[in-house]
């Protein structure tokens, strides 16, 4: 640990006031953190506010301002970081971390407090003011599109040699981004934000917050969403990589998107990259080290001191080139920063129609790409609420070339417009709700049995990195209320990661439905009554499971509209396609002409392998078609009365499927036995709506049969 040293807080204050705590021990028993031998030159323990002249804010973050000022004493610019200790609530922990580090460190690629105090319920960081401003700013201001490869290289180079010292040192810094990476009027390039770094050899409190979500959502690495083993340095190395594609584009990958679903879409996606034929204009060396960085297998991605090796950084300068490049003709930070702010505000006018309050709050905060965005449970149901299927190709956009408009500008108005049209769809399915507002506080409040653990809650409706195994789909019922939150699959999907990109695959969320054996092989009604334990059982299948892509198991009234309306899906309706369902298979070999033989059919499987001709000869034809005719309506009958059964058995059945699945679980469970019943009539629900897309598949399958006869008849 070197010179690392600890400062420990009495923790017997912490019932007091934050602030008040804070004070105590910044103003009082520590004083402040002075750093003996700094920049300044000086060492003072005595330094408080009347030594610093505040001028222009040159930077905000969630609870800080930054201003440019001037240390009277020594009559030098400095930054300063005021922290506001009440709106900082019980994070004082991050910020004894953050004034800790800052203090500690001693790397010229690391930005270091000079020295740190109480003023009011307010603490002062004071460190080397970084006159370019963060490279966020920068690209914001004028590289909107990214920067050229030579200046990536040369700020990446610079920001590893950082992450190898905090690593060598046992730090994580877990918010690597550009808004983090400063850059002074030289051009020397400083990783700065120590608000959520973390040290790899803490124990207790400090290491069970290596197991929380620290960071920012678009440049958080898998394992630090998934909160399953905890992380370590590697979740870093996610971090560079994504930053690495934010430099080259302008944005980071997903940053359109809400919170939730960039989560979401980091879990169950492919990583995103550098593609090669729409990032033409970057090397193969850059698109192999964003490569390496982005393996959602945190083994397998390399050391920070490994990647300091890697050949791409041969394309980096030094740095008085980004004095020369990217700092030439920038207007003082102090300016872009207001332009920035204006613009953001003009903004949030704009949008205050769409956002109140918190939620407004929290939105914004995000895609301002502010660190430690609140991923309090309440934001992240509202949030997975707002969630709509997967029929956007996102990772095709975010890795398009032709799409890097992102200035804050446009990626507030995206997230808006994708938020309001959000919105709009659940109000759909709300219907007594009257404005997007209510929708989310009502789609909240059906979140009442919504696990602690939103991520691995989510594994249960959306198969979250599990992906299917050799011999096929994992074939868990769907258990909302009770998931398995051990549950977790390989998350390593390197090998579909170029499929990914160059497909620009969406990856649907699946949700997988619970054992239907009974109903798709032999009878449709059960012989011994039906048990909904059965329906969750695991055992053996002999049929081909069923997955409903893009579905969300909890949607209520949107779920099963949605079902609807793609009743008449191109997979059953196309020709050529072979369509399997339990044990109907037809397909368009089955269907196309072959002779006027072999025409047959199995009243016992109900699957036509009757061929048709020109040539066929009405009486050989017909007595097959009719009895596939008499087969559909039956089946059709007992599909009516299986629904029937199904209603009577299940009690409230009939009304559950008017109310959907979100009134279902704004009844809080209040025992386990409870909670088992009410997925099993969940289950029930999707059991129930699987039929009925079976009975709409037969349905099809009749009519394309009713136009072979016609048309058997008809040539004859
Ligand atoms: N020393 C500095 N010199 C110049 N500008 C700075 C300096 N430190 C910070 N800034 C600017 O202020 C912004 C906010 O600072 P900082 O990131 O430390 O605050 P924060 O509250 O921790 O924000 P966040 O959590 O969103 O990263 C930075 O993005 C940067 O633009």
């Amino acid at each position: 640990m070197g010179s690392f040293m600890e400062i420990r807080f009495s923790s017997g204050l912490n019932l007091l006031k934050p602030w008040v705590f804070s004070a105590i021990n910044w103003g009082l028993g520590l004083n402040c953190f002075c750093i003996h031998g700094s920049g300044l030159g000086v060492s003072r323990e005595d330094v408080n506010a009347n030594d610093y002249k505040l001028y222009e804010e040159v930077g905000e973050g969630v609870s800080a301002t930054v201003y440019r000022a001037l240390c009277v004493p020594l009559n030098e610019i400095v930054a300063i970081k005021v922290l506001d200790l009440e709106k900082c609530n019980n994070d004082l922990d991050g910020i004894r971390r953050e004034v800790q580090t800052m203090s500690l460190i001693d790397h010229p690629n690391l930005l270091r407090a000079h020295c740190s105090f109480a003023t009011g319920h307010n603490l002062w960081v004071v460190m080397p003011y970084m006159a370019g401003g963060s490279c966020m700013h920068i690209m914001k201001s004028a590289y909107p599109e990214g920067f050229e490869e030579p200046v990536i290289a040369t700020l990446l180079r610079e920001v590893l040699k950082a992450l190898v010292y905090l690593h060598a040192h046992g730090h994580i810094h877990r918010d690597v981004k550009a808004g983090n990476i400063l850059i002074d009027s030289n051009g020397a390039v400083k990783l700065a934000d120590f608000g959520v770094s973390a040290c790899m050899f803490d124990t207790g409190d400090r290491q069970r917050s290596r197991n929380t979500f620290v960071g920012t959502p678009c440049w958080m690495a898998p394992e630090v969403m998934q909160q399953l083993h905890g992380y370590d340095f590697k979740a870093d190395i996610w971090s560079f990589g994504i930053t690495a594609l934010e430099l080259a584009h302008g944005h980071a990958p997903f940053s359109k998107y809400p919170p939730m679903k960039v989560l979401l879409m980091t879990l169950q996606n492919a990583p995103p990259g550098l593609d090669y034929e729409r990032d033409k204009r970057f090397s193969k060396s850059f698109k192999e080290l964003v490569a390496a960085c982005l393996v959602k297998d945190p083994k397998k991605r390399p050391t920070s001191e490994k990647l300091l090796k890697h050949h791409f950084f041969k394309h980096a300068r030094s740095y008085d080139y980004l004095g020369r490049t990217i700092l030439d003709g920038l207007a003082p930070l102090g300016e872009r920063f207001r332009v920035l702010k204006t613009k953001e505000a003009d903004l949030l006018v704009q949008n205050k129609a769409l956002y109140e309050d918190k939620e407004q709050l929290s939105q914004q905060e995000y895609i301002k790409g502010i660190s430690a965005w609140n991923f309090n449970l309440e934001d992240l149901k509202s949030q997975a609420a707002l969630i709509q299927d997967y029929d956007d190709t996102p990772n095709a956009e975010d890795q398009d070339g032709s799409i890097k408009q992102r200035d804050h500008h446009d990626v507030v108005g995206s997230s808006s417009e994708k938020m309001s049209s959000e919105m709009a769809s659940n109000s759909i399915a709300a219907s007594s709700q009257e404005d997007g507002l209510n929708d989310l506080h009502d789609l909240e409040s059906s979140f009442a049995s919504f696990p602690i653990k939103p991520l691995q809650a989510l594994k249960g409706c959306f198969d979250i990195g599990e992906d299917e195994d050799a011999n096929g789909p994992n074939w868990k019922g769907v258990m909302l209320v009770e998931s398995d939150t051990k549950s977790s699959g390989p998350m390593d999907q390197d090998a579909g990661r170029r499929e990914g990109e160059n497909s620009g695959q969406s990856d649907s969320f699946t949700c997988q439905v619970p054992e239907l054996k009974k109903y798709l092989s032999g009878s449709l009604i059960p012989d011994r009554g039906f048990s909904p334990n059965k329906v969750t059982g695991d055992g053996d299948r002999d049929f081909p499971p069923l997955k409903f892509p893009s579905e969300r198991n909890y949607s209520g009234p949107l779920y099963r509209q949605r079902r609807e309306a793609n009743n008449t899906s191109s997979e059953d309706a196309s020709e050529g396609a072979v369509v399997q369902r339990g044990r109907f298979k037809v397909t368009s070999a089955d269907l196309s002409p072959k002779g006027p033989t072999n025409c047959t059919f199995n009243p016992a499987t109900g699957g036509s392998t009757c061929p048709t001709s020109p040539n066929l000869r009405a009486s050989a034809v017909l007595p097959s078609l009719q009895g596939i005719l008499q087969q559909n309506t039956m089946q059709r009958e007992e599909i009516i009365r299986l629904i029937k059964y199904l209603e009577q058995n299940s009690g409230k059945l009939g009304d559950l499927s008017e109310v959907g699945t979100n009134d279902l679980l704004q009844i809080p469970p209040s025992s386990a036995r409870e909670r088992e019943l009410q997925s099993q009539v969940l289950q029930l629900q999707q059991g129930v709506g699987n039929l009925v897309e079976e009975l709409q598949r037969q349905k099809m399958k009749n009519m394309q049969l009713e136009k072979q006869l016609n048309k058997a008849l008809a040539n004859n």
